[in-house]
């Protein structure tokens, strides 16, 4: 299954599901619980809990609650935990209580020293950034890099949007992020801000809830998904790719693009310009044409990359859009689509794979803070599916459902990286993926490749088309990880 992300309601209506079969307080014992696991593993990685040093940062909602009932499990563990209260009045009491008992204690303010400090301020109630007093409590301590504390946060990095993931200013920046039940929306939109995502079982049932859906595919699925040669394949069968990408004066894009799907999928790799004889000399063992007329017939065509935007390039994306294969538009296809929206108006799948500066000029707005609602409008409006690239990658259906992937690194952002994910997307089309899929999958590959090629060194879209083989392998075999992490 998807890992599934929600919003604030459906959390709230999962936990009201939950909660009216459970005795009060349940729920939120079995919150603290896992934050206060999570706290004891941290510490235990680093000497163990007796004696250690533990701040907690308490608002005025259950988030607090939760905090402070993780405080008492860890007092009563030998931990040294103290509490700044940032709204005395509403603290929650019951949560309070229990602390006091254990033997925590409340501040005015963190004392230095500290190993570990919980941040209770605002969970899936929170709005805009943190208020003056919890950002003056966090503004003082110093970066777990800089051997500061360990940040834990309390289901969402105060100051993150749970819906949105905007990371408002000032925001908490987490180490690891605990949460409940199913990750929020945030898990994923903002993963850098929220650190590790750990998830724990509170007995809800996160599945019940409906409506528009945010989830990304474990690496699991993506290698289930991946396409590979079955016994009766031939080189036609497996699906033909078109490229039609760079021209004789810049045939990098045709290169990248076309050595991507090359090295994407088995079968069989088309190519179409005026770069053919610098693609057949990279790849001789890709089919290369001129023009249009003389390519053979393809299963999916990903056109766009340095084609450039004259009468020519229009006319050519044109004859392609008005093909019913599915089709993929990157690069200069986009600008042109930007200006002739009626090319997309077809019903074969269409896959648009803006950066933020070519979402722009297709929505004719600036990319706001909300990516997963401009992505998901966009989609719904020209009935596309649409890819946003990013470290978090957003591919969203014209129904609503949106896949998404965090690269986990931002080695790929350079140039022509996204000429090597047009190619990949292009051949898992041609392969029969549908759009979303073949997004995700390929946006999921394509930050594996970065990592594995990067190893902790600057790369160059060469390295990362060259590292696009290897990283299906070490998916495929399970460990993708290990595989392009450096140890
Ligand atoms: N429901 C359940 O079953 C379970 C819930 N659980 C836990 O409860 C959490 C949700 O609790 P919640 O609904 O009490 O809201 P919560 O996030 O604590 O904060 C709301 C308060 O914060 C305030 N506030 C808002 N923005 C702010 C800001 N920027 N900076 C500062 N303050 C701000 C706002 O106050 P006001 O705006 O009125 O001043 C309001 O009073 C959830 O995330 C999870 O941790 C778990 O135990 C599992 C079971
Ligand atoms: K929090």
């Amino acid at each position: 299954m998807p890992i599934r992300y929600l919003t604030a309601d459906a959390v709230r209506d999962a936990e009201h599901a939950a909660g009216d079969l459970l005795a009060n307080g349940t729920l939120m014992r079995r919150a603290s619980h896992g934050v206060a696991q999570v706290v004891i593993d941290e510490l235990r990685r680093t000497g163990g809990c007796y004696g250690r040093q533990v701040g907690i940062v308490v608002g005025a909602g259950d988030n607090g609650g939760d905090a402070l009932y993780a405080g008492a499990a860890l007092s009563r563990r030998g931990v040294a935990c103290t509490a700044v209260l940032l709204a005395p009045d509403r603290a929650h009491r019951a949560g309070l209580a229990a602390f006091g008992r254990a033997g925590g204690r409340t501040v005015e303010t963190l004392a230095g020293g500290l190993d570990v400090v919980i941040d209770g301020v605002v969970g899936i109630g929170g709005h805009g950034p943190l208020r003056p007093a919890a950002a003056e409590v966090f503004g003082q301590l110093t970066a777990p890099a800089d051997g500061g504390p360990v940040v834990v946060a309390v289901d969402i990095p105060s100051g993150v949007d749970a819906d949105t993931g905007q990371v408002h200013d000032p925001a908490v920046r987490a180490t690891v992020t605990v949460t409940f039940g199913a990750p929020r929306n945030a898990h994923l939109l903002a993963a850098t801000q929220c650190g590790r995502t750990v998830t724990v079982d509170i007995g809800i049932d996160p599945t019940g809830t409906d409506g528009d859906t945010l989830s990304s595919l474990t690496d699991d699925e993506v290698a289930a998904l991946w396409p590979v040669p079955a016994p009766a394949d031939d080189k036609y069968s497996q699906g033909v790719v078109g490229v039609i990408a760079g021209s004789a004066r810049y045939p990098g894009a045709a290169i990248l693009a076309t050595g991507a799907a090359v090295s994407a999928t088995s079968g069989m790799t088309r190519y179409v310009g005026t770069a053919a004889d610098d693609v057949v000399s990279h790849f001789p063992e890709v089919v290369a044409a001129r023009s249009l007329a003389d390519a053979g017939r393809v299963q999916a065509w990903a056109v766009g990359p340095g084609i450039g935007t004259d009468d020519d390039a229009l006319e050519l994306l044109r004859d392609i859009l008005s093909t019913d294969l599915p089709v993929l538009v990157d690069a200069d296809g986009l600008t042109l689509v930007a200006r002739h929206p009626e090319l997309v108006d077809r019903r074969a799948p269409t896959l648009l794979t803006p950066h933020a500066g070519e979402f722009a000029r297709l929505t004719g707005d600036e990319l706001g803070p909300d990516r997963l609602a401009a992505v998901r409008d966009l989609a719904r409006r020209w009935g596309v599916s649409v890819l946003l690239k990013g470290r978090i990658t957003l591919v969203a259906d014209p129904d609503g459902a949106v896949l998404g992937n965090d690269a986990g690194s931002s080695w790929a952002a350079t140039a022509g990286a996204g000429d090597v994910l047009s190619g990949i997307a292009g051949s898992l089309l041609a392969a029969g993926l549908t759009p979303a899929r073949a997004g995700a999958a390929a946006a999921r590959v394509h930050a594996h490749a970065a990592e594995l090629a990067a190893r902790d060194a600057p790369i160059g879209a060469s390295d990362l088309l060259a590292a696009v083989r290897p990283a299906i392998r070490a998916l495929r075999r399970g460990h993708p990880t290990s595989a392009t992490r450096v140890p």
